[in-house]
Parts: C-alpha cells; structure tokens; sequence
C-alpha cells in the first residue's frame, strides 16, 4: 500500500513569556495509507490541532518532514491543495444562506462544476433539507455541510477535526456510513475524534498521540491486540483498600487506573504476580480476571488518561508512554 500521508520527527514549539516553552508536537510520526479511513487520537492538548494545522501549512513547524500524495509539505502545498480536503476549524456559513447557496458561491469560487453541489448534497444526506436557510440547521446538519464543502473538490485526502462532535447516535451512525462510503470510492480519510467507539467501528487504522508524540499506531485491530494480553480487573476483599493497593502496584511499575469498585491493571505479565505482590502488603484479592480491551480502554491506558473519583485530569496531562512514571493513578477527563 502506498502512503498519502506521512509525517516524520515533527516538531512545534510555542515560546511564551509567561508559560516558558510548551513542546506541542516533540517529534510526532504518523502514516496513513491509501483508501484507508484513519483515526487521530488523543487526549486534549495533546497535539492533534497542532498536527493537521501545520499539515495544512497553517502554522509553521519547527522541525521534521511532512508528505502529502508524494509531495514534501508545506513547500508543495499548492501542487496539493487541489486534492486535499480539510475542515479543522468550524467553518462559518452565512446563516441566511441555504445549504444550496452557500455551497454554489464555494463551488464558484473554486471554478467547479454546478454539478457537483447535488453530489455532494447527495453525499452528506443534506439533498431534501438543501433549500432551507443555514440558520435553521441542527449542529449535525451543519456538520454535514461543513463535510460537503469539503468534498466539492472531490479530493483524494479528506481530514476532518472532531467531525462527530455534537452530532447524536443517529449523526454518528449517518457520518460513519458517510466516511465509509468515501473511502469504498478510494478516499483516503483522516478523521480526529473523541469518541472512540465510533472510531473503533469506523476506521480501519489508528494513530494515538499523547503529549506531541506518538504512542500507538496501525490497523485498529493490531493495536488492540497488542493491548489484548496484559488487561487486568482486579477487585479486593475490602474496597478501602483499594487506594493503597494503587499505590503498591504503582510503585511496581504497572499501570493502574482506579475505578469506585475495582482498579484495571495494564501491562502484566504474571497476574499471579500481581496478588502474591498485594498479598505481601496485607491486600487480599477477591478478583483477578483478564479483560478484552476495546479501543477506549487502549487509549486510557497509553494515554493514562482513565479518570479518578475526585480528581480531574487538567489539559495536557497525559504521559509519555515507556518513560519512567508513565503509568500512574492520576487522572480523570478535565471537568
Ligand atoms: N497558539 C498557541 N500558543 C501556545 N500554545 C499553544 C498554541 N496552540 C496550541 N498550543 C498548545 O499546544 C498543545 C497542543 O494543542 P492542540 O490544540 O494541538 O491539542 P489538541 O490535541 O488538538 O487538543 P483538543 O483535543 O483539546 O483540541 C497544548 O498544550 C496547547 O495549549
């Protein structure tokens, strides 16, 4: 399979008085093939903004490489421009506009054909509400049309920034059938999300970034089965307990992360290990059971991102995966 995209060693900085240097992107990699839908995960602030902005020649990196279809970017971004599609901020519409109007000026504006509007009206499911002003638009109906915009060009390269964001069941269900649809006629999509059982279900690969580096990548279901071996849920004969058992196993060097009732080991080996461990520090395990992960438990666990009662885990905050104290209690998503 060849690459439409791929990214090597990037690197951003941003340098403020007042908050010293914050390294955004500290040597990020990414690779997506051709016809592949691919996820970009992350925890917020983790970089995914940061990367497809500078992809697009949005911000100016600080280091590292970038191709996109063969060409070296943002050096050869207008030989690209044409073939990439892109919605990483939410585009503003006229609000008094229809969705018919609205995408007439864009397809003028880009010398594409009239025609074109109902395709990609078809596309997004926007064809018999196309004639109703933008401002009377659901959040998801806007979505769709911020999609269909993007799809005038009818480009080889889609990237879409949280495109199921605000969107209920029922959008998420109509985008995923959207992304696979595109892709079955040869469309390379690039989708960043939050919501990580509809990127299970609808991307054939991932990329997971923690901290501007990446942590995890390739086809979802070689990821989770990477991830598959070393789950663990284990409850003890006193939930009190529970906090101090954390702490022990921390110390350790597993990754752990506390719910109200049980505590989800991640990377052991030996599960026997783990209760002679417990045992040793007068903790009794009730249960040790492996568990199947799903790609949100992956994410938790390289991103430590898993939430904590009573703490909340504040922007920025996820870890780097295979340095010391990676693993670690902490942390819940900002409330
Ligand atoms: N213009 C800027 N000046 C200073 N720091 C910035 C700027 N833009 C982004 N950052 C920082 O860079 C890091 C990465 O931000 P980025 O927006 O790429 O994250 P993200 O993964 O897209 O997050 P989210 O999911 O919340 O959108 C964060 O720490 C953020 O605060």
């Amino acid at each position: 399979m060849s690459a439409v995209l791929e990214i090597e060693g990037l690197r951003k900085t941003y340098r403020s008085r007042r908050r010293g240097v914050r390294h955004a992107l500290d040597g990020f990699d990414m690779r997506v093939e051709s016809g592949q839908v691919h996820g970009f995960l992350g925890p917020n602030g983790s970089g995914k903004t940061t990367t497809l902005r500078t992809l697009l020649g949005l911000i100016r990196p600080n280091g590292g490489r970038m191709v996109i279809l063969g060409h070296e970017v943002p050096h050869a971004l207008p030989a690209v421009a044409g073939q990439v599609g892109a919605i990483v901020e939410s585009p503003q519409f006229f609000p008094h506009f229809t969705a018919r109007d609205t995408l007439s000026l864009l397809a003028g504006a880009g010398q594409l054909p009239g025609r074109r509007v109902d395709e990609v009206l078809e596309l997004v499911g926007l064809r018999d509400r196309a004639g109703e002003r933008v401002k009377t638009y659901s959040l998801g109906m806007k979505q769709r049309l911020a999609v269909a915009s993007a799809l005038l060009k009818n480009p080889k390269l889609l990237i879409l920034d949280e495109p199921a964001n605000g969107l209920d069941p029922g959008g998420i269900r109509e985008m995923r059938t959207l992304m696979r649809d595109l892709s079955a006629a040869g469309m390379t999509v690039v989708l960043s999300s939050h919501i990580l059982g509809e990127i299970q279900l609808i991307c054939d690969s991932v990329t997971i970034i923690s901290l501007g580096r990446r942590v995890a990548y390739g086809p979802v279901e070689q990821v989770l089965a990477e991830h598959s071996q070393s789950s663990v849920r284990i409850r003890l004969e006193a939930v009190t307990d529970l906090p101090q058992a954390a702490d022990v196993l921390t110390r350790a060097g597993v990754r752990v992360a506390a719910e109200p009732d049980h505590l989800m080991l991640a990377g052991v080996d030996k599960p026997a290990a783990v209760s002679r461990l417990l045992a040793e520090h007068g903790l009794y395990v009730s249960e040790l059971a492996p568990v199947a992960v799903d790609l949100e438990s992956v994410f938790l666990e390289l991103t430590a991102t898993a939430p904590v009662p009573g703490q909340h885990r504040q922007v920025d905050q996820s870890t780097k995966v295979g340095e010391p104290g990676s693993g670690g209690t902490g942390g819940g998503w900002g409330a």
